[in-house]
């Protein structure tokens, strides 16, 4: 190397003595490579050797069909102008094929007035890159996860609703039947049990799809407050009070979804029976009535009979809202669609979690199919994120480890481990079966009707199950 050369090359070494991560490629005034750092050679995977003296556009291309040019190339552009340019993105190839992404600053390298050439200092943006397009990646996996509210204020459909059991199809039979006129619907079920999901699929499904659906829990409104927020209120109706639209405005053209109306006063349901009956509201402190045209549907979460006796619920607004009832089903009538919904939930967690559960071992199924679920799908969803919680990086299935104590715990499943000793997952279904009918027929005194009423299953369903079971010939059972 020349005294030239010598002086060329001062300036970098001194730089990198310090900045040891940082890579530096010095070029003279053709473009010809004559100092190549320690950290280049990592992140382009050439040799020093294959690149000092040669010409950067014979070692660099910017893709298959472009050369490098002052246009493209930062070092080129500087050697051309004689000026920095700072944190510039560059994207090229090498002639071994490897794609190089990296944020590059040149600067000319001037002696007495005259250009020698440039330097260029540069950081590998691969890493950043992969991680933004991981980011990215995280970000539409949640989007299409976390269904983004549609504008009617609604996310679920008829199709959102999982579960293949003749139960549940036969609910949402019936629920698209009475989707589609505009009259008031009680929805009865048990918490959890999807009452919300179906009738924000009601909405969707029916002829008000267009409008609002306006949602509120009466169990999470001071009583003193529901009469306002729900039929608004008239300026000076008190103190400062402002003129406000209620939700039964709001609804409009939409539906209003009165979930837990069993919580709520015997006096405000008497307002409210006024108002379905003549589909007009008053605002509090006001006294012009103001028609009111959106669907309503309630929902109760105890039986709407039981409410009555309780005094929990107004006899006469039940004869109103009881035309149109719809009955979820608990879980417990139907787990044979439990396989389905923790399919679904282990899906959406493996996706959220970032992990890679591919189901829930035999002895789990047989566990969740033991459990009564008094909080039905919310418990049962509950269930399946803790134990994907639970699991560690390598797990692939959910076993009854990672599952809640309580679970595990329940006295419905004490007898699990007597269960678990048969050796085919079919056996031991069938005995979980068996079980179940004995013990329902047991509970209804040997009634095949009521017990088959009990397990959501026709009587002829019963007989052909309890043939199949073997256990239409007990002598312990004979019908009542
Ligand atoms: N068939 C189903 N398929 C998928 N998810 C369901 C189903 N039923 C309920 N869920 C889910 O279970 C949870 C509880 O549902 P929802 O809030 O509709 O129940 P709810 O009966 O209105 O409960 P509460 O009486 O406590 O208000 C929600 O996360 C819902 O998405």
């Amino acid at each position: 190397m020349g005294e030239y050369e010598n002086n060329l090359i001062e300036l970098p070494l001194r730089i990198i003595e310090v900045l040891e991560d940082i890579c530096i490629q010095v070029v003279d005034i053709r473009g010809c490579t004559i100092y190549y750092s320690k950290g280049c050679e990592k992140i382009e995977q050439y040799k020093r050797e294959d690149i000092l003296g040669k010409n950067i556009c014979e070692t660099y291309r910017i893709d298959e069909n472009t050369e490098l040019n002052a246009d493209n190339s930062v070092i080129l552009g500087v050697l051309h102008t004689g000026k920095p340019v700072i944190n510039k993105v560059m994207r090229f190839i090498t002639l071994k094929g490897k794609l190089v992404n990296v944020v590059t600053s040149a600067y000319p390298i001037f002696t007495n007035n005259k250009l020698l050439g440039a330097i260029a200092v540069f950081k590998d943006l691969s890493q950043i890159i992969e991680m933004s397009s991981a980011i990215t990646q995280l970000q539409d996996d949640l989007l299409s996860l976390r269904k983004i509210q549609s504008k009617n204020g609604t996310q679920f459909h008829f199709d959102d609703i999982i579960g293949s059991s003749a139960v549940i199809k036969s609910t949402i039979a019936l629920a698209k039947k009475i989707s589609v006129c505009s009259s008031s619907i009680l929805i009865v079920g048990a918490t959890g049990t999807g009452k919300e999901l179906f009738a924000q699929s009601i909405h969707n499904y029916g002829p008000v799809s267009n409008g609002p659906f306006v949602a509120i829990n009466c169990s999470s409104i001071p009583e003193t407050l529901l009469e306002s927020i729900l039929f608004g209120i008239t300026k000076g109706a008190f103190t400062g009070a402002n003129d406000t639209i209620g939700l039964f405005e709001q609804a409009k053209d939409g539906t209003l979804f009165l979930d837990e109306l069993n919580s709520t006063s015997l006096a405000f349901q008497a307002s409210l029976l006024r108002v379905l009956e003549t589909n007009k509201i008053r605002k509090v402190g006001g006294n012009k009535e103001i028609p009111v045209n959106g669907r309503i549907i309630s929902a109760t979460n105890i039986n709407p009979v039981e409410a009555i006796r309780k005094n929990q619920l107004r006899l006469d607004l039940y004869y109103r809202l009881s035309a149109v009832t719809l009955e979820i089903p608990t879980l417990s009538m139907r787990l044979d669609d439990i396989d389905e919904l923790v399919t679904s939930f282990i899906k959406t967690n493996n996706k959220i979690m970032r992990k890679n559960i591919h189901g829930i071992s035999d002895e789990v199924i047989i566990i969740l199919k033991n459990f009564n679920w008094p909080g039905n799908i919310r418990q049962l969803k509950h269930c399946i994120d803790y134990a994907m919680n639970m699991t560690e990086r390598d797990d692939l299935l959910i076993t009854p480890k990672h599952l809640p104590k309580y679970i595990l715990n329940d006295s419905n499943i004490k007898g699990n481990h007597r269960v678990l000793k048969y050796n085919s997952l079919k056996e031991t279904l069938k005995e979980v079966e068996r079980e179940i009918i004995m013990k329902e027929i047991k509970n209804n005194n040997g009634n095949f009707s009521r017990a088959a009423k009990n397990l959501s299953i026709s009587r002829q369903n019963l007989q052909y199950r309890l043939k199949a079971l073997n256990i239409l010939d007990c002598n312990n059972i004979s019908e009542a």
